[in-house]
């Protein structure tokens, strides 16, 4: 059981990922943008955009906010950004627009603070991204030792992509500057997933879309084990796991827990 009054100690709020020490990326972009008017999923844009032409179309036009399920999964996903010049309206910005629906926090029994939404969500739009500061490996591991040896919770989440032979990883920590998506919970059955999602920066946002419909006043979760990649092998046995609450009928009864990290 975890005391809610740590989870807010020195915290400070910032809607996107910050570099160490809560500084903010900067509003540039490592990506040239497109040259379309209006939206890029227009008539004509859509057959002349450079973004959807070499980067593919994840999101669907008839849907705002909504991912398009046919994507492959492998694929990288990449947004407009600074340098496009189509509207903010644009179908392709998603992410890059930040939280656009009302959530509450609430306290639990054991779980400490969850989210919860406040309207109805429809299975597959954007939720919130998972934003913190972004951290090296080494100060992952030294942050998540001390967390663990004073047996507060973690908000550290190692989101892996697998490209070909290589794994790269992008640590994120929420505890000391990071946005709401650090209330939530994790559960074994979740009502939220990740895909990784580039706007401006090489660096990627851990993007939280709906996996089903959610109805207003449930609490939001997503499956810590999935998010970071885990496969057997990589989860501890230690015997200082965090008993899992979920109560989900196929709850795994501990929280997963990345040993790589
Ligand atoms: C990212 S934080 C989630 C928000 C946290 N409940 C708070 O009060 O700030 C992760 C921590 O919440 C707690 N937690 C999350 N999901 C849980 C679950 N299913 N069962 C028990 N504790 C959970 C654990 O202490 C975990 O280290």
């Amino acid at each position: 059981m975890i005391k809610s009054s740590y989870a807010l100690d020195g915290f400070t709020y910032r809607a996107r990922n910050t570099l160490l020490g809560g500084e903010s990326l900067g509003e540039s972009s490592d990506y040239e943008g497109c040259c379309c008017e209006g939206s890029c999923g227009d008539t004509i844009n859509a057959a002349i955009c450079s973004c959807l032409a070499e980067r593919g179309q994840a999101y669907r036009i008839d849907k705002p906010g909504c991912l398009d399920v046919t994507f492959p999964e492998s694929s990288p996903i990449f947004e407009c950004n600074i340098n496009c010049s189509c509207s903010l309206e644009c179908f392709n910005r998603v992410v890059g627009k930040g939280i656009t629906r009302p959530f509450t926090v609430v306290e639990t029994e054991g779980k400490g603070f969850a989210l919860v939404s406040d309207n109805a969500i429809e299975k597959g739009q954007f939720v919130m991204e998972y934003a913190g500061e972004i951290i090296r490996a080494d100060e992952a591991r030294r942050r998540w030792a001390i967390q663990r040896e004073m047996k507060l919770p973690n908000y550290i989440i190692c989101v892996k992509e697998h490209t070909n032979s290589k794994t790269y990883r992008t640590n994120i920590d929420p505890s000391k500057f990071g946005n709401a998506a650090r209330f939530i919970n994790h559960s074994c059955s979740p009502n939220l997933y990740f895909r990784t999602v580039r706007v401006n920066s090489l660096v990627p946002s851990a993007a939280l879309f709906a996996g089903r419909d959610i109805e207003a006043g449930e609490e939001l979760s997503f499956d810590y084990g999935d998010a970071m990649g885990l496969v057997e092998e990589e989860t501890d046995d230690r015997g200082d796991r965090i008993r899992c609450l979920c109560g989900s009928s196929n709850c795994r009864g501990v929280l997963p827990f990345d040993q790589t990290l």
